[in-house]
């Protein structure tokens, strides 16, 4: 009972169940559909992007039904005819859908996500998918930013308590995970996810001793491995010498890993703080950092040669602080027409980047005979580059960039997830998929990787999907001149 009424069904916009109801009505439900989504600027002005969300999106495919607890909703606020909500009671997931993996990077307009079958069922699923996957594709494009400044460093996620609620922060504490985080302190993250747990202990434990001997001390007899936060009060004065002391005390008992700052000029405190613990004989413990970190902020403090070996970063990581949402679309590229033809479909815009690719399309990754990415090659579904010797790429909108590879390796992005509603991919572990993030950067080179200003990524169609593209937006220019002339 508990699992129907938790159906997510509903995890959709009014909306959609409307059109669904006219599509329904008027005999289109099943039309064969297919839509694309893609996100049309980089977050956080970044040069890749690293794709996430597809579990989540699995979870939700592998279960979608209407329970009855959802259709006695429906019938109780909408005015949806018996039989309709009969249709909904009977719903049966039946798309092909084709996804980027987990973990591999991606960029805007190119399709992340296929999405081919009834034109009703292909509706209904718009909502939940754009949830999922912008999302967790910001997250862990964001921890791939904050991971390629810490380096070799570790770096701990800690933004539970500043998510946007609790679903949140358990899927981008994973989506962190793929990003290149080593550690959460989300125990319910590390639980469902295998994902290694850390942390250290909060102010309110030294608060409530009123001293930061007394809780030093008490945590330590209480946990092998301590980690002491030293800013309640005084960082150099009171914290440090006083984590020293207990260390000492304690000796083999436990394991005096470091300290951790949270306030405070970190770069200043932090060398003070290696000093005090060198001298005192701890040249091993680390000094751990959190406050508001993100990016910037790191690079910065490793500029100024903090002396710090573990980062802490919650709540700009979490919230995507710098760019709360990553703007992925669903777009219809191709419909059944009435005669039982697929006919592509394009949404105008005055603004030419905004014009949308016409066509199902294929999405290759173009590798270098170095293993380099050259780019990525969009192509209508039926061409394949990997039978050509040689490639012409320009640039859709600004055509005279172009140029001609040879010798590369294509690679399809989209792979099947689901064919007719039967799921045909494995999940992958999430360390797997954490090794496919970490090949995927590999495999670009550093003028798109930095933080800052990186150059742009190649994204460009093949000759026959641009032409069609051209092709298509003429004819629904005539198409509407002619109605604008009746
Ligand atoms: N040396 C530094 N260079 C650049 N930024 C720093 C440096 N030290 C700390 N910061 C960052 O500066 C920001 C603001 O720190 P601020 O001094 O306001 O906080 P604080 O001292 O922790 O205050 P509070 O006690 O209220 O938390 C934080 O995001 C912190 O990470
Ligand atoms: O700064 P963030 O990147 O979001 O990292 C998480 C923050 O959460 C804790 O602070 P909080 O004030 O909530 O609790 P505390 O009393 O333990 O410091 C911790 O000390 C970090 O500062
Ligand atoms: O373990 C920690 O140090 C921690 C956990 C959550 C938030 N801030 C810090």
């Amino acid at each position: 009972m508990q699992q129907m009424i938790d159906s997510q069904a509903l995890h959709t916009d009014f909306y959609q169940l409307n059109m669904m109801k006219t599509y329904w009505e008027l005999g289109r439900a099943d039309k064969k559909a297919v839509f694309e989504c893609y996100f049309r600027k980089m977050p956080f002005k970044s040069g890749y992007a690293i794709f996430a969300g597809l579990e989540r999106l699995v979870n939700y495919l592998d279960q979608l039904k209407f329970s009855e607890d959802d259709i006695d909703y429906l019938r109780e606020v909408t005015d949806y005819p018996e039989e309709f909500l009969d249709y909904l009671k009977d719903f049966k997931f039946e798309c092909t859908v084709r996804s980027a993996v987990e973990g591999e990077m991606v960029f805007n307009d190119e399709p992340l996500v296929q999405v081919e079958g009834p034109l009703a069922q292909c509706q209904l699923i718009e909502t939940a998918l754009l949830n999922i996957i912008n999302y967790q594709t910001l997250i862990a494009t964001k921890a791939a930013r904050i991971k390629s400044v810490v380096e070799d460093d570790v770096v701990m996620e800690f933004g539970t308590r500043r998510a946007q609620e609790m679903d949140a922060a358990i899927w981008g504490t994973r989506a962190a995970f793929i990003g290149g985080f080593d550690a959460t302190s989300n125990v319910k993250a590390g639980k469902l996810f295998g994902i290694p747990i850390a942390g250290t202990h909060a102010h309110s434990l030294i608060q409530s001793y009123l001293d930061d001997y007394e809780g030093f001390k008490a945590y330590a007899m209480t946990h092998k491995d301590c980690v002491f936060l030293v800013d309640t009060y005084d960082t150099l004065l009171s914290g440090v010498p006083n984590a020293i002391r207990v260390a000492r005390e304690m000796g083999d008992k436990i394991n005096f890993q470091g300290v951790r700052i949270d306030s405070g000029d970190m770069a200043y405190i932090s060398k003070k703080v290696r000093k005090q613990l060198d001298e005192a004989g701890f040249p091993d413990a680390k000094i751990y950092a959190s406050n508001d970190l993100d990016e910037s902020t790191i690079l910065n403090l490793k500029m100024q040669r903090a002396k710090i070996d573990v980062w802490g970063v919650g709540t700009k990581l979490i919230t995507a602080y710098d760019q709360p949402a990553l703007g992925a679309v669903y777009k219809l590229v191709s419909i059944e027409n009435d005669q039982g033809q697929m006919v592509d479909s394009i949404k105008l815009s005055s603004n030419a980047e905004k014009v949308s690719t016409p066509g199902k399309k294929q999405v290759w990754r173009i590798t270098a005979e170095d293993g380099k990415s050259e780019g990525d090659y969009i192509t209508l579904w039926h061409e394949d580059p990997r039978k050509q010797n040689e490639l012409f790429m320009f640039h859709p909108v600004h055509t005279f960039i172009n140029k001609t590879v040879e010798n590369f390796d294509a690679r399809p992005i989209l792979v099947d997830i689901y064919h007719k509603g039967k799921r045909v991919y494995d999940l992958p572990e999430l360390f797997e998929i954490k090794q496919t993030a970490q090949q995927s950067l590999d495999s670009l080179w550093e003028e798109y990787k930095r933080n800052l200003n990186p150059q742009k990524y190649p994204v460009d169609l093949s000759k026959e999907c641009w032409n069609h593209k051209m092709r298509t937006i003429e004819k629904v220019r005539k198409g509407v001149q002619k109605n604008r002339n009746k």
